[in-house]
């Protein structure tokens, strides 16, 4: 038996998939069962036709969906072209006439997921996407398939690719943000619009899909708080070596006894944290729960291959099934409803950058707002930074989000002070 799959897209992680197909032909075919073979790519026109025809691939090329939804030797659809539209309808009309579907779309599964997977259930088909999240990193089907006993309390991740790379690159080696974000998208890192990469959308998408194996809620998109990396400054992160940490974009997802809750944010993490040491295009989700208690799953959060070898894995597992007429096992089956934490129950340190005049009595200012709150100091770093101005960093203790809140407004509106900055502390 061959299995065929329709590709829609040839772009960065599409134009792996032939590759794996080729170089692991032999293992692909045993592991499946069954020979699997590209029946049609979809590409965008006749020009993008002509063009790898020239090139040399020697495809199927079609420029209208109909001729993969109306081919019925093809079994799997698989979605590459990433964004919500065209990709939407395309997966939706996938599904309706009956055939599998696979994607590394991050973008629709958070905002849409729910209603693709429910047309996919109606049609007796099922929709993977272990792509979807950290690229190479196969973190979905463990959560689906290897925690099934155990009770996730909390999740962090080092989730994007692109954000990390640059962070590594300007502040280990100097280079501008520019040219850091030009070599992530010159490496397949970067989505076609890195804003979603550099303001930690990306990442909240992967957060809100996470939320939903590890936890069983779908946490809204809108209500995961995300902030990206243009805010950190030089300064910011001169400051976290000499208090004894690094800065990282991180997801955070936490039960509480209120709920769940979920945001993307810079985040001071110690030295010896192992997110700390997650660099470049690496990524990792560190899992904490009651049984296994802390496990941390590392790899290439993006890139051509990795994210291809993720994809063709989910091609293998649907053509396994298929190959034996079996009826295919839903990606995830753990959903519960969703409870969100109060405030009261979100509890962190953070740090505070303050600029103010370097004059006797101002700390004690600052002090005087924390003891109100009733919020102490962990460490505080004060240096003149010439001018007659002082810096002043200020690790907190533990705090809940009102007290956060409630300082951050105070400082904000205290005279003769700026408050620069705040980061989580982990
Ligand atoms: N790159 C990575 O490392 C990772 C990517 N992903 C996800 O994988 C998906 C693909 O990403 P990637 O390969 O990087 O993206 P690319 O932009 O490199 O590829 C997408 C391709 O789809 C084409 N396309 C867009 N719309 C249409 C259309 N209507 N008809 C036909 N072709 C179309 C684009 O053409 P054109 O260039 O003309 O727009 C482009 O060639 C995205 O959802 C992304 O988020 C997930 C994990 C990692
Ligand atoms: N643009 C994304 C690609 C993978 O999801 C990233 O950089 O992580
Ligand atoms: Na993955």
């Amino acid at each position: 038996m061959t299995i065929n799959i329709a590709l829609l897209g040839f772009g960065t992680v599409a134009s792996g998939i032939p590759f794996l197909l080729k170089e692991n032909g032999e293992k692909i075919t045993a592991q499946a069962g069954t020979d699997i073979q590209i029946a049609k790519f979809l590409v965008r026109d006749d020009a993008e036709k002509q063009a790898l025809l020239a090139q040399g691939h020697q495809y199927e090329f079609v420029t209208d969906i109909t001729a993969i939804l109306n081919d019925d030797t093809i079994d799997i659809v698989i979605e590459l072209m990433g964004r919500i539209e065209p990709a939407k309808t395309f997966i939706t009309q996938a599904l309706q006439a009956k055939k599998h579907v696979v994607t590394a779309n991050k973008d629709l599964l958070a905002v849409h997921g729910s209603d693709l997977l429910k047309v996919a259930t109606d049609n007796g088909v099922v929709l993977y996407y272990e792509a979807a999240v950290t690229g190479g990193i196969p973190i979905l089907r463990t959560l689906a398939n290897s925690y099934t006993a155990d009770k996730i309390t909390k999740i962090l991740g080092v989730v994007n690719g692109t954000s990390n790379f640059m962070m590594t690159k300007m502040v280990d080696e100097g280079w501008t943000y520019d040219e850091a974000l030009a070599e992530a998208s010159r490496l397949g890192y970067a989505e076609s619009d890195p804003t979603n990469d550099v303001d930690g959308i990306d990442a909240a998408y992967k957060i809100v899909i996470l939320s939903q194996f590890a936890f069983g809620m779908t946490i809204k998109f809108e209500d995961v708080r995300h902030e990206g990396i243009r805010n950190i400054t030089p300064e910011d992160v001169k400051l976290a070596q000499k208090l004894g940490f690094v800065i990282k974009l991180v997801g955070e997802i936490v039960e509480r006894p209120s709920g769940i809750y979920a945001e993307v944010v810079p985040t001071f993490l110690p030295k010896n944290h192992q997110l700390a040491t997650v660099n470049g295009v690496m990524n990792a989700v560190f899992v904490e729960s009651i049984g296994i208690n802390e496990a941390m799953f590392y790899g290439p959060g993006a890139g051509q291959k990795p994210t291809a070898t993720s994809v063709v894995a989910d091609v293998i597992e649907l053509a396994k099934g298929i190959d034996k007429g079996e009826v295919l096992p839903a990606f995830n089956t753990f959903t519960r409803e969703t409870v969100y934490a109060t405030k009261e129950d979100l509890v962190d340190k953070y740090y505070f950058a303050i600029e103010t005049e370097d004059k006797a009595g101002q700390l004690l200012h600052l002090a005087e707002l924390f003891h109100a709150e009733n919020v102490s100091f962990e460490q505080v770093f004060q240096e003149n930074i010439g001018d007659d101005r002082a810096s002043i960093a200020i690790i907190s203790h533990k705090m809940d989000l009102n007290q956060f809140d409630s300082l951050v407004e105070k400082i904000s509106n205290l005279e003769g002070f700026t408050l620069r900055n705040t980061i989580k502390v982990i």
